[in-house]
């Protein structure tokens, strides 16, 4: 599913007007009927509402619903935030319709006190959407915190007031949506983790946009749906037998983190590579053998730390490095031995990120379609400080570029930044996965990929998807906290399965 800007959405929606063609009020009056179906199929029949709109076409929308929420037997007040500005055609038109549905409406000018909100109303917010072009100041950003700070639940329509759809709105005062409904496409800035306090869960309401124009329209970020995943996903050959599925070298592991090294060794070979050696410090040769008698270990000569490369290179397809594996002088030297010999695809995490955060010339040994998995802290010390999520994927495809190989950006909708330009956002994972370990599993799951001789992107979309759809699927059985990145990998077969064709 494609994503699309405010400038696009204007288009689409003008584009849809003049084609299909329907008119702009008539539009309008679909985008709200959604919203007032799904507002009343949410909500019992003994909630009442309180609309707040602004004077756009977003807050033409809001007396819209109300003007249905009305007409369905609810109860519904209407507040207009007076703008010195003249109301929207569609807004002037709605405004019309609900006098003539003889709707309660409250003219809020500067100044003025707020209405109240009645206790166990559910709050609307239809004051800005994609309109908005500056931040939020005097009587709306007063109106905005005094939402807030109401125990009411509140649903945005289309975006949380305050919020761009394009850029950071981090420090601006901004609506704090239970839920946003959101129009026809998701918007890039309801998917950045630093916006997920504004946004509350997001629902895609589809308002019957032309399909034309959104097969035609480039956009440079997409969701990672299932069935992207899907076309990405290589189903197995009957007649295949375990060199057909690669051999993956996994170096992790330290003294008291052998933890990390079996979740990924685990997860590497839950994950489909055909062959897993595991190089690990001679204290953890016991734990790995032990605990996973499928994976053949490489003994590093140090007892608690990986300090040397082992002799043969040539046998491996490809390489995972970085879970609990420390970041002493002996293992940087070991990273970049190993970077300068393997030539094949490289999986980085954790500390194998935190040794190239420290020397930079490692990165110039970085193969080529290759996997940098880093969260939000780890992606800063690689790459500096950032303000805001908008920045760090702007970063993270520039670097996808230059070094022509996949950067992760970890979060709730985990960003994959492809060498081609495009950005996915992944639609799969929940709260229970955050968690030390989780990306470990990760770590595994995505040299498995690689090892079966997936291309970086398609590793990386399919690998993040299963990921967090194995952690979706655990979580039915434990709970949020419960959860155990143990139960990923035991999970990662049902969710493998839910590619299969
Ligand atoms: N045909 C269409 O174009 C459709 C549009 N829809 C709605 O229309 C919205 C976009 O409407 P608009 O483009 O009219 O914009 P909005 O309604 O989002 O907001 C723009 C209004 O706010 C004012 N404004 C902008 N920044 C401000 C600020 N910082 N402080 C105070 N006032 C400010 C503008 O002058 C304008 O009056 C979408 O988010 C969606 O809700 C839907 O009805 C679906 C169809
Ligand atoms: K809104």
């Amino acid at each position: 599913m494609k994503i699309f800007s405010a400038e696009q959405m204007r288009a689409w929606d003008a584009y849809t007007i003049r084609h299909e063609p329907v008119l702009s009020i008539d539009l309008m009056e679909r985008a709200a009927g959604r919203c007032a179906d799904w507002l009343l199929a949410h909500f019992g029949q003994e909630t009442g509402f309180m609309v707040f709109c602004g004077m756009g076409n977003n807050g033409g929308d809001g007396l819209a619903i109300a003007r249905m929420l009305l007409a369905a037997g609810r109860r519904a007040g209407v507040v207009i935030l007076e703008s010195r500005r003249q109301g929207s055609p569609d807004f002037l038109e709605n405004l019309k319709r609900l006098q003539a549905a003889s709707g309660a409406i409250f003219l809020l000018a500067a100044g003025d006190a707020i209405p109240d909100v009645p206790a166990g109303a559910v709050v609307v917010d239809a004051l800005f959407g994609t309109g908005l072009n500056t931040p939020l100041s005097g009587h709306a950003a007063r109106l905005v915190e005094h939402l807030n700070g109401l125990p009411n639940t509140r649903v945005a329509i289309d975006l949380p007031s305050g919020l761009f759809a394009d850029r950071s709105a981090v420090g601006n005062p901004v609506l704090l949506a239970t839920h946003t409904l959101t129009f026809a496409a998701p918007k890039l800035g309801l998917l950045l983790q630093e916006n997920a306090p504004f946004t509350g869960e997001v629902h895609i309401l589809d308002i019957g946009l032309s399909p034309a124009f959104e097969s035609a329209t480039e956009t440079r970020f997409q969701l990672a749906t299932a069935t992207l995943v899907k076309s990405r996903f290589r189903p197995r050959n009957r007649f295949a037998h375990k060199g057909n599925f690669g051999h993956a070298y996994l170096a992790a592991g330290s003294l008291g983190k052998m933890g990390a090294a079996l979740m990924a060794a685990t997860a590497c070979l839950r994950g489909g590579a055909g062959l897993l050696s595991c190089h690990v410090p001679r204290c953890g040769v016991g734990i790995l053998q032990t605990a996973l008698p499928e994976a053949m270990a490489l003994p590093d000569p140090d007892e608690t730390r990986l300090t040397t490369l082992p002799g043969e290179t040539s046998r491996y397809n490809c390489a995972g490095i970085g879970p609990g594996i420390g970041t002493s002088t002996q293992t940087a030297a070991m990273l970049r031995s190993c970077l300068a010999k393997f030539q094949v695809p490289f999986v980085l995490d954790a500390d194998a990120l935190n040794l190239l955060a420290k020397d930079e010339s490692l990165m110039s040994l970085l193969p080529a379609g290759s996997i940098l998995t880093p969260h939000p802290k780890e992606f800063d010390r690689l790459f500096g400080a950032h303000d805001s999520d908008f920045d760090r994927i702007e970063t993270a495809l520039a670097a996808a570029e230059r070094l022509q190989s996949v950067v992760l950006l970890k979060g709730h909708h985990t960003f994959i930044a492809s060498p081609t330009g495009s950005g996915y956002f992944n639609t799969t994972g929940n709260a229970g996965m955050a968690k030390g370990g989780s990306g470990d599993v990760l770590t595994g799951l995505l040299t498995a990929l690689l090892a079966q001789g997936y291309g970086a992107e398609d590793a990386a979309l399919v690998g993040v998807w299963l990921h967090g759809k194995a952690g979706d699927l655990a979580v039915e059985r434990q709970s949020y906290e419960s959860l155990l990145p143990g139960d990923l990998v035991a999970r990662l077969g049902a969710a493998f399965r839910q590619l299969y064709p």
